[in-house]
């Protein structure tokens, strides 16, 4: 079975734990959320928390945990309740009976603060919460340890390990999430503290590419991935597993036993690798079709651009934008795993196509980029990279290194960049500015509201190779527009106002070149 069976946009049944009487679950400081799991309020209250329970500030930067992450959160929660309305204030009506109605697993997070800076931990933190709400997840609060390397018996030391039982068992949650990957035995060691199923990132971020697989080739892919990950881990699985479902786990059964965990755990380790190797062979067999599409694109000389950036950042509502293409734009983490390519043309003619790309994530699990890293390629191939950046975000900086990084990892860091700074009807002009002294030659734009958008077009137009026709004409002047366009587009090499018209000698493309040729007198 594929993980196929999993992406349905709800979760199935998770049971709830029987302990949830939050209210009372204050004394050691594990405060209650007080408002309905799932919601936006509750996860930044429980990210708070979390920080400030461990001297991190919250807001180090002046920032809050609202803006755009929050609304990320509070919308998806919305789309889960159906329909109750768009204000946030709404969301407080969800009622413990409703969210139980939503059945969504309750989790706890458990991060390590290894990074050099908070903002760091901060954001990472932030980042899992937010990857958790994608899974469809509630995030109830957690710990956040300062320590250099993880524990090698059970990633948190033990006394932290103790203080995450504790709030494991006074929220009620069902799942422990980790910000990083374990061991098998970590995770065993994790799991016989807390009592509850323990998953890391990295099995949290295939689950949400389980779920939003779309093509055949992406499903294999994920699911290979799945399956690598599975292998060395499988005995733990197997244990832990039978120990929360009493032995029987049914699809769906939640983040991390979706896919190959979830009925393949009585194989053995010969037949996942068998069905691995089918997987490989089938994915093999679909590359051909894709690599003679862009042998042919580039035997016919046209140019690539992809789109790459952050998963949220906005890659696919650009394309869209640009190109008119009906690509799926979701407010989630990874809306789209299957890349869409489209074809676009210049402002003097030129044709050239456009490819979106999967989302990048900090810690991207390798799994995952040896997955995708046939889509990624085709970054490596391309003539130009629109590395799109939420500019809103409360660390696009971040993001910009760790795309950068993947980037590196699949040989695509000798393609000429565009960084592109979107949402900036979103972000403050304070923070768009710091972004621009930062990144040399970005370009601001908003796919939202359209703003900037025939800017970037023409910088990508300029920054696309030139077939390079000169020309010498005169365009009458009547027709300044086709000057406008030369000027926008090609390269003028003189100009002079004469009696008929404007004489041009210029460096364009061939379907302005024909233009030219076709008005001037
Ligand atoms: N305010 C604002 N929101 C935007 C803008 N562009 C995109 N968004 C929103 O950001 C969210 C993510 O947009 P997508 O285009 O799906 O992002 P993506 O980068 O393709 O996401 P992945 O598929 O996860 O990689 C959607 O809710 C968009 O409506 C923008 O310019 N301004």
């Amino acid at each position: 079975m594929t993980p196929t069976t999993s992406t349905a946009p709800t979760r199935r049944p998770t049971e709830p734990a029987p302990h949830d009487d939050r209210s009372d679950a204050v004394d050691d400081g594990v405060a209650s959320t007080g408002a309905p799991d799932g919601a936006g309020p509750a996860r930044a209250d429980a990210v708070s928390r979390i920080l400030a329970r461990h001297g991190a500030s919250p807001s180090p930067a002046g920032t809050s945990f609202d803006g755009d992450q929050l609304d990320l959160a509070e919308r998806q929660a919305l789309r889960r309740v159906g329909g109750l309305g768009s204000h946030s204030s709404e969301l407080q009506d969800v009622t413990e009976v409703e969210y139980r109605q939503l059945r969504l697993e309750r989790v706890v997070l458990a991060g390590l603060w290894t990074a050099a800076s908070v903002e760091e931990a901060e954001a990472s933190l932030r980042e899992l919460a937010a990857l958790a709400e994608t899974a469809g997840s509630a995030v109830l609060d957690g710990v956040l340890q300062r320590r250099p390397t993880p524990d090698p018996a059970t990633f948190l030391g033990s006394g932290k390990a103790g203080e995450l039982k504790g709030i494991v068992a006074a929220t009620g949650a069902d799942t422990v999430i980790c910000d990083g990957e374990l061991s098998p035995s970590q995770r065993r060691g994790l799991e016989d503290i807390v009592g509850v199923k323990v998953i890391d990132r990295t099995a949290l971020i295939l689950d949400i590419f389980a779920q939003h697989a779309k093509s055949k080739e992406g499903k294999a892919q994920v699911e290979l991935a799945q399956l690598e990950y599975l292998l060395p881990r499988l005995r733990g699985w197997g244990e832990s597993m039978s120990r929360q479902a009493g032995g029987r786990v049914a699809a769906g059964a939640g983040i991390g036993s979706r896919g190959p965990g979830e009925t393949k755990i009585e194989l053995d380790r010969r037949r996942i690798r068998t069905r691995m190797a089918r997987l490989r062979r089938q994915i093999r067999e679909m590359a051909p079709a894709r690599e003679t599409k862009r042998s042919r694109r580039l035997a016919g000389g046209v140019p690539s651009v992809a789109i790459a950036g952050y998963t949220n950042a906005g890659k696919s509502s650009l394309l869209n934008r640009l190109t008119g293409a009906g690509v799926l734009v979701e407010d989630a983490l990874f809306a789209t795993l299957d890349p869409a390519v489209r074809r676009a043309r210049t402002p003097d003619g030129r044709d050239y196509v456009l490819a979106d790309t999967v989302g990048f994530v900090r810690h991207l699990p390798t799994q995952l980029v040896e997955a995708f890293r046939s889509t990624l390629e085709e970054v490596g191939g391309a003539d130009l990279v629109l590395h799109v950046v939420d500019a809103s975000d409360v660390d696009p900086e971040g993001q910009v290194t760790a795309v950068r990084s993947v980037l590196a990892d699949v040989g695509a860091l000798d393609v000429p960049e565009l960084v592109v700074l979107n949402k900036c009807d979103a972000a403050s002009p304070e923070a768009v500015a710091r972004l621009r002294s930062r990144l040399p030659g970005a370009v601001v734009v908003s796919a939202r509201t359209g703003e900037g958008l025939e800017h970037l077009l023409d910088v990508v137009a300029e920054r696309l190779p030139h077939p390079e026709v000169d020309v010498d004409v005169v365009v009458p002047y009547t027709r300044g527009d086709l000057v406008s366009r030369v000027h926008r587009a090609g390269e003028v090499l003189e100009e002079e106002h004469t009696g008929e018209g404007t004489r041009l000698r210029a460096r364009v493309g061939e379907h302005l070149a024909a233009e030219l040729h076709g008005v001037a007198v």
